[in-house]
């Protein structure tokens, strides 16, 4: 019998791993085509990182048709205790239901919360915080963009200063390096306004040199500093479904875990501030390269007489199937480009992990080429749009050599 499973952060996996363990422990007969039934009714969300132990346990023998009743039960630091009962039902087949039950839930920030930058990708998650409860201050370069914010209940505060000041932990969403770096530590920056006892969260997708610098103006003021770049776009972003990379203070890290969890579906924490933003340049190279090498394979079946969606189908479908391509790939067909990951930062994140490839000496060709061909695309006035809208690039380069 396993008397502890150290679960995943994502709870469907949680769940279905400990059934099927707790399965095939119990339920040796049970045919090695067994299908559990879906766990569509759990949150999708991942709840936290737990060790269950089984504290009952009451199983027939394998070969008879009567129940088996297991339950388990889990503590975690904050005080959350879970318990999870599994029955069975061995005949043919074995049907299992797991229900679980959470109790004397504590695991929330009850600080205010600070948010800085409300593009894209800013806008939606700064709702999920207020839709979620937490008492939120706003502010954009762009006022206007903090109006449907403040609408849903959010403060305003007219500087990155300001927020900081009136925050226990103030989040940033920014464009690039030079927009984060100012807005933490320009004129009314939130530098100035931070002190001992606050954090600050960078979010954006920044360089390693800039994750460290604004780490040392926020460290000088006795403030705490975790960047915290995130993975998924904007669908993602509105479904409280990011994938944070986080590095810098473990505290700050274990203080903004609830808000982390508010926005996203799973966390990694990396240790030194740079880790994250490296991991997230790692990341990006490889999505723009592939993306690129996409364009390419879409723009040759075409010239070769096959349809290009079933191409996109047959991808769908096999090893190199990626959720990027079956999400792109029919407007991009269609030669549209709805904009969820602009263009231009996928060009900057691709110049940013050149970058940092160069600074160890890693050779990387493939996105060397992709660059450029971000590049041109921006020279076509195509910043604004989808990084998919990259194959116009390539479409334009076919004409040149036709
Ligand atoms: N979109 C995506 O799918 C993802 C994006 N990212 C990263 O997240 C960050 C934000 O992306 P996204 O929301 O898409 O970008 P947007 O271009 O939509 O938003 C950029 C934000 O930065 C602000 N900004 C730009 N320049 C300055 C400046 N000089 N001073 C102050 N504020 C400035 C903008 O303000 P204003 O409104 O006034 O222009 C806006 O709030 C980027 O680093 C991006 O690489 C990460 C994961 C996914
Ligand atoms: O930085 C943008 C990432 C987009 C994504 O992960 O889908």
């Amino acid at each position: 019998m396993p008397s502890t499973l150290l679960a995943k952060p994502n709870i469907n996996n949680l769940l279905s791993a400990t059934a099927m363990a707790l399965c095939s422990a119990f339920c040796p007969r049970i045919s090695t085509n067994f299908r559990p039934k879906p766990f569509s009714s759990f949150p999708s969300k991942p709840l936290l990182s737990l060790s269950f132990k089984v504290f009952s346990s009451q199983a027939t023998d394998a070969s008879s048709q009567g129940p088996l009743i297991l339950m388990l039960k889990s503590e975690s630091k904050t005080g959350l205790t879970c318990f999870i009962s599994v029955y069975g039902t061995i005949a043919t087949r074995c049907y299992l239901t797991l229900t679980m039950i959470m109790l004397n839930v504590t695991d929330k920030f009850s600080g205010r919360v600070g948010f800085l930058g409300l593009g894209i990708m800013g806008s939606p998650m700064a709702q999920n915080l207020i839709k979620a409860g937490c008492d939120v201050i706003v502010w954009n370069r762009t006022k206007s963009k903090c109006d449907p914010l403040i609408s849903l209940g959010a403060k305003y505060s007219s500087s990155p200063e300001e927020v900081a000041a009136n925050c226990d932990v103030t989040f940033a969403m920014l464009a690039d390096p030079e927009s984060a770096i100012d807005v933490a530590c320009g004129k009314n920056g939130a530098v100035s306004g931070i002190g001992p006892g606050k954090g600050y969260v960078d979010i954006s997708t920044v360089d390693v040199a800039t994750s460290k610098l604004i780490n040392e103006h926020i460290k000088a003021r006795g403030a705490l500093f975790l960047e915290a770049p995130v993975s998924g776009s904007k669908k993602p972003a509105e479904d409280g479904q990011l994938i944070f990379l986080t590095a810098g203070d473990r505290s700050l890290y274990e203080l903004v875990s609830p808000l982390l969890d508010i926005l996203g579906k799973s966390r990694f924490y990396l240790g030194e501030v740079g880790n994250g933003a490296a991991m997230k340049l790692v990341v990006n190279m490889i999505m723009g390269s592939m993306m690129a090498s996409f364009s390419e394979g879409i723009l040759l079946s075409k010239k070769v007489g096959l349809d290009p969606s079933v191409l996109v189908e047959v991808v769908s479908q096999g090893a190199i199937s990626a959720p990027m391509y079956s999400l792109k790939g029919p407007s991009m067909v269609k030669s549209q480009y709805p904009t969820a990951f602009p263009l231009k930062h996928q060009q900057k994140d691709l110049r940013l992990a050149l970058g940092l490839a160069e600074s160890v000496s890693q050779s990387t060709p493939i996105a060397a080429a992709a660059n450029e061909l971000y590049k041109v695309a921006k020279s076509y006035g195509l910043s604004d749009e989808d990084f998919s809208a990259v194959i116009e690039a390539l479409k334009a380069k076919s004409q040149d050599t036709a």
